[in-house]
Formats: C-alpha cells, structure tokens, sequence
C-alpha cells in the first residue's frame, strides 16, 4: 500500500502516516510539501493519503476541509497522537522565525515574546530545513521528536501553549462505489457535507433538528464559508455510527431533501 503523506520526513503526520501503516500488511511511505499535493497524489501516485484534519486547541485544519468540498475523498480512518514542539535558534538573538501555520497556532504565547516576523512554513520539517539553510540568527518551531536527531546551539523545549496537545489525522482514498458493511462490534464513525445550495432563514437549525430527532449524536460541526457569497457556508458534520445505520439513512434521506449531502466515510472511531 503506498500512502502519502506531508514531509519531508520528520513532520507528525509521518508519525500518523506510519501508525496508519502499522495495521496494513506492508506499507511504502511517500513525502510531499504540502497538503494539497498530498491529497493530490491520490489515485495516481498513492493509494492513501495521511492529513491532520483538526488540533485539539486550533480546529479544523481549513485547507483539508476545504479541499473535501471541491473533491470528496473517503475518510477510511482516525488517529489521534500528541504533539509538542521546542523553539530550536542557531542564536540567541533571533532575527525571524521559521513555524508550521498550524504550529505557530499552537505555540503562540512563546512566540508573542518574540518582536520578529515569522514566516510560516507548509510543514513542521521543512521549517527546521530552513533554519539549518540559515546564515542568518534564525529560530524554528520543531516538534520535540526531532530533537533525538538533529542538535541546536538554543533549545527552549515545551513552548506549546496547552500541555495536552493533540492533532487527530484522517487516512483517505478514492471513493469506492461500493459500501463495506459494518461490523457489529465496532464503534464507527461518520463523516459528511451538506452542501449549502438553498440558503434559508432556520437552514441549520432544521439539520440539527433531525439528527436531534433520529438520536444522531454529533461529535463535530464546522461552518466553512462557500466562498461565494458572505453568509454562505457548507458544513462538515462528523456524528458517531455508520452510514448504513437506520438511524443515519433516516437522517440523511431528510436532509437531502433541502441540501445536497456528501457522505465522506464511515470508520471506525480513533483513539
Ligand atoms: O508539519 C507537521 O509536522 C505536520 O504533520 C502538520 C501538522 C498540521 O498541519 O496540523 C500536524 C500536527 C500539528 O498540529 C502541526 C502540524
């Protein structure tokens, strides 16, 4: 099984990439520089592709959610794993630090310290790549991981700001026509998007409404703007159980009535 995943190596999606791989009978590992190049490299290049899709502190990872609306993929699995960072400098004066768009979310009381521009970075690796490219006094924020790797002449280590850190990531594939039946013994997991099509006073109040009714419970609800218009949004909508679930079917056959409903996946719920 190929599965893709963003790098280059080092980041923590190679780490969610790689505890993913551990339940396949084999497994090649694949780095590209950004999350949609990741998501890109499916079917041709890899037949999986590893992203974060929402930190415990930030949310959603937008770009992930985004690109599900214009191409729906299938989400076939969950993981959550914990992720911490150092502020790593080749001096003790930084003049610009190099951090991750999610990781400087992360770490932002450390940062706010710091009088000096940060340039963001599409991954945690390649901003430690660029520190150590740098002739200049630079800083980076790295995960802690790589410090059992690489050495740095300043280390402040633990400069996230909540001390339970968590980014849980998605494996997904192409849509298959086909759906697997669920296995009884195996709490799923369901994730979707209604399409806002039909904007109207109650719109959502009234999806809520149903899965109130059907005893769907929801694990997560996002509003991302259509891009079209202000007031405009989709919604990705995760909620415990399987697509084929009565329960499920029930609900959606309602909803579509009003709005079109993409259904991402159902998997099993991550830890
Ligand atoms: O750059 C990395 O190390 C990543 O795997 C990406 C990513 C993300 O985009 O959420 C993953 C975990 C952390 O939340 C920060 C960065």
């Amino acid at each position: 099984m190929r599965i893709a995943t963003l790098g280059p190596a080092g980041t923590f999606s190679e780490l969610a990439a790689c505890e993913f791989g551990r339940q396949l009978d084999t497994y090649t590992l694949q780095f590209h520089p950004a999350l949609a190049q990741v998501l890109k490299a499916i079917p041709q290049q890899a037949d999986i592709a590893v992203v974060p899709i929402e930190n415990i502190v930030e949310g959603v990872v937008s770009p992930v959610i985004d690109s599900f609306v214009k191409r729906p993929l299938e989400i076939i699995g969950e993981l959550s794993i914990p992720v911490r960072f150092s502020l790593v400098a080749n001096h003790p004066e930084p003049q610009k630090i190099y951090a991750q768009f999610v990781a400087q979310g992360q770490c932002s009381e450390c940062l706010g310290q710091y009088a000096v521009p940060i340039m963001n970075t599409a991954s945690n690796s390649e901003a430690l790549q660029l520190l150590q490219q740098s002739r200049e006094p630079a800083a980076a924020v790295v995960p802690e991981h790589s410090l059992k790797q690489h050495s740095f002449a300043h280390v402040i280590h633990d400069i996230t700001d909540y001390a339970h850190n968590e980014t849980r990531f998605v494996a997904v594939r192409e849509t298959q026509a086909v759906t697997t039946e669920p296995d009884p013994d195996t709490a799923y997991k369901t994730s979707l998007l209604i399409i806002d099509d039909t904007d109207h006073p109650g719109l959502l109040v009234e999806h809520l409404q149903v899965f109130a009714a059907y005893r769907v419970n929801l694990t997560s609800l996002v509003s991302r703007p259509t891009g079209h218009r202000f007031g405009h949004y989709h919604f990705y909508i995760e909620c415990e159980g399987h697509r084929e679930d009565s329960a499920i079917r029930a609900a959606l056959t309602l909803i579509e009535l009003r709005n079109k409903v993409v259904v991402l996946g159902s998997y099993p719920r991550g830890g």
